[in-house]
């Protein structure tokens, strides 16, 4: 039997067009490779289970060998192998649609998992780094002859009779120049490691040395000897494809220590296993979030069947879960497609949907089984939490019951009971409740003492995230509002029917305005006397919260660039029944009143750490005259 054809794809330079185009990440051929054997392997394995071939399996690893002085890479499986007839079948006929087709969208393609899924290419991937391809193989099926084909990256192909002995097929690529890095055993070890490592077929690749036992001295003491034995390189059943009952934490960490050996141990876990309406298997940690919001993304690993695929699972993955580590198994994303196809595709949405669910499930139950313990992870989790409960809908309607509110003094509440605490006593006279909150407990200190004094609470809200999960709060609580404590002085932050009332005629405020905005003498702060508790101090400083927010928002570069440019403006307000005002007021000379003003002021700014430089100087020094 001698045959010579031509492969059937209606176009004359599809090899070039492979070469060329796929060039970027032609490592990819080993996978192809390696994943047909794997699957040639399951195949009979399946046959035999369904007693429709009853030969010996027998030893069904899989092996990658190469040899430098031939050039040569070989991938042996003891799969189902092929039959002539099945060669020109499956492997002649490329597996696409229509060559016009693939012409036509080739020169769009980003990449090479783009066109080589699509088209049905894998084997002919090996033309990336071959410039001869052969097959050597036997079919399972009774009474089959060995076939040999070679081709040699034209279109011209060549099949004859073949040598093969056993049951499986032998892929032998002779490479090409270009690619002779391939030859080498570390390239080779380093590409199975990525795309290998846990298939569900044993992979041997060369030998390795091991110690073991061999018998004992004449001490008695145990003797050792090395001997040379298969290198696997491959887990075959990796923990995301057992039961969570056959597992132990043990074997959690260790799994999370073979992917990321440098990691400080995970929080926790998640198990992922569905298998309707798509499915997919997976493992999930919560890794420790450093509060810096470096996020450290693209740490999950996503399997199509064991094979590694990528660590790109941005369109997968919903973007807040993109802090977690781990794997993602399933057969059902379409991994070789492009981006704006994959956001469209409906599976994606439902895995998305679905990881979403089960991690907040996971953090519902970890919060209920035990809040002690999750209060303790709040620190690692919390950053996690908001960003969820922030871009994620379907999360935040679970999350609002394990998020957690910090105040000052350390302690956590729920949502619910945030509200319950606080209402009572920080609803203003419109109904609404205010949730005060500091954003650098030590600069507000004099402001928390402020609002403690009243027993209002404050909340602390320190983290990167907090500004966005401040506007989030906003719009799920009813009737709340969110001001920082330094927004205003504390009375006008809640205001209530029964402030107090300024003392001081009209007159007498005026002329109170008037010394201060002499003392203070700059554009950047506008004055105004108040009515305030005597208890208060008589001048205080503050930003209003509006004014705030944008200019935070035009920092972080969120479009508001009309308010960062702005200065800075500040309210000064002063406390008309404070007895210090009244001193300013009655002191003998203007000189006198400028000097206590401008002391009083300062010290309002020295509270706030907004005391710098000469002011800061000259404050000290007037301060000494004074004593
Ligand atoms: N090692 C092998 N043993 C048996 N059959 C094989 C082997 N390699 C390839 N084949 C046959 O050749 C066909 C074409 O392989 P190819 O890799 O091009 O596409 P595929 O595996 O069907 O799809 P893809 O790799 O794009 O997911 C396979 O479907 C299979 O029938």
């Amino acid at each position: 039997m001698q045959e010579k054809g031509t492969i059937s794809i209606h176009t004359e330079n599809i090899f070039p067009i492979i070469k060329k185009f796929l060039y970027s990440d032609h490592e990819i051929f080993l996978r192809e490779l390696v994943s047909n054997a794997v699957d040639a392997t399951q195949k009979i394995k399946r046959l035999a289970q369904l007693g429709q071939y009853s030969g010996e399996l027998g030893d069904t690893t899989i092996e990658v060998a190469f040899d430098k002085d031939k050039k040569t890479i070989t991938i042996t499986d003891k799969g189902l192998g092929m039959t002539a007839e099945e060669i020109k079948k499956y492997i002649n006929q490329i597996a696409f649609s229509g060559a016009t087709e693939f012409v036509e969208k080739f020169k769009d393609a980003k990449d090479a998992n783009e066109i080589i899924g699509k088209f049905g290419l894998g084997f002919y991937s090996a033309f990336m780094v071959a410039k001869t391809v052969e097959i050597n193989t036997l079919s399972y099926q009774e009474g089959a002859e060995p076939a040999r084909w070679t081709c040699d990256g034209s279109t011209e192909f060549e099949i004859s009779e073949g040598d093969r002995k056993e049951r499986g097929t032998e892929i032998t690529l002779h490479i090409n120049e270009d690619s002779e890095e391939f030859l080498d055993k570390w390239k080779l070890q380093g590409i199975l490691d990525k795309y290998a490592k846990f298939l569900p077929v044993p992979i041997k690749f060369g030998t390795k040395t091991e110690s073991v036992e061999d018998g004992v001295d004449d001490k008695g003491e145990k003797k050792w000897k090395s001997v040379e034995v298969d290198n696997i390189i491959n887990t075959t059943s990796p923990i995301w494809t057992k039961s969570p009952s056959d597992l132990k934490d043990e074997d959690y960490l260790a799994f999370y220590k073979e992917l990321y050996p440098m990691s400080e141990d995970p929080l926790f876990w998640i198990h992922l296993n569905v298998d309707y309406p798509f499915n997919l298997t997976g493992v999930l940690y919560f890794p420790k979030v450093k509060n810096d919001f470096e996020f450290q993304k693209n740490k999950i690993k996503l399997f199509s069947r064991q094979v590694f695929i990528t660590d790109e699972v941005k369109d997968i993955v919903p973007e807040f879960l993109m802090l977690l580590h781990g794997v993602i198994d399933s057969p059902d994303i379409p991994l070789n497609v492009s981006r704006s196809f994959l956001q469209a595709d409906g599976n994606v949405k439902k895995i998305n949907n679905y990881i979403t669910k089960k991690v907040a499930d996971k953090l519902g139950e970890l919060f209920k089984k035990g809040r002690k313990v999750y209060e303790e992870k709040w620190n690692d989790i919390g950053l996690f939490v908001k960003y969820g409960m922030i871009s994620e809908d379907k999360f935040a309607e679970k999350g609002k019951d394990f998020t957690l509110l910090k105040n000052t003094k350390g302690e956590l509440f729920t949502l619910p009971e945030y509200k319950e605490k606080v209402s009572a006593i920080q609803t203003d006279k419109e109904g609404n409740t205010i949730y005060l909150y500091a954003t650098d407990a030590d600069k507000q200190d004099a402001f928390i003492q402020s609002a403690g004094k009243k027993d209002y609470d404050v909340l602390l809200m320190d983290s990167p995230i907090d500004s966005h999960f401040i506007q989030h709060l906003e719009t799920k609580e009813e009737k709340t509002q969110l001001k920082r404590v330094d927004a205003d002085v504390v009375d006008k932050l809640i205001q209530k029917e029964d402030n107090y009332e300024n003392l001081l005629t009209e007159e007498q405020s005026n002329k109170v305005k008037e010394i201060f905005e002499k003392a203070i003498n700059s554009q950047t702060y506008s004055v105004a006397v108040e009515g305030l508790s005597p208890e208060e101090l008589p001048v205080t400083v503050t930003m209003d919260e509006f004014m705030r927010r944008m200019k935070d928002m035009a920092q972080m570069g969120g479009g508001m660039s009309f308010y960062g440019a702005m200065p800075d403006n500040y309210k000064v307000a002063i406390n008309g029944n404070h007895p210090v005002i009244d001193k300013v007021l009655k002191a003998e000379s203007e000189e006198d009143q400028t000097r206590l003003a401008k002391q009083a002021f300062d010290l309002a700014l020295l509270s706030q750490g907004l005391l710098k430089g000469k002011d800061l100087t000259e404050f000290v020094k007037r301060s000494v005259e004074l004593i």
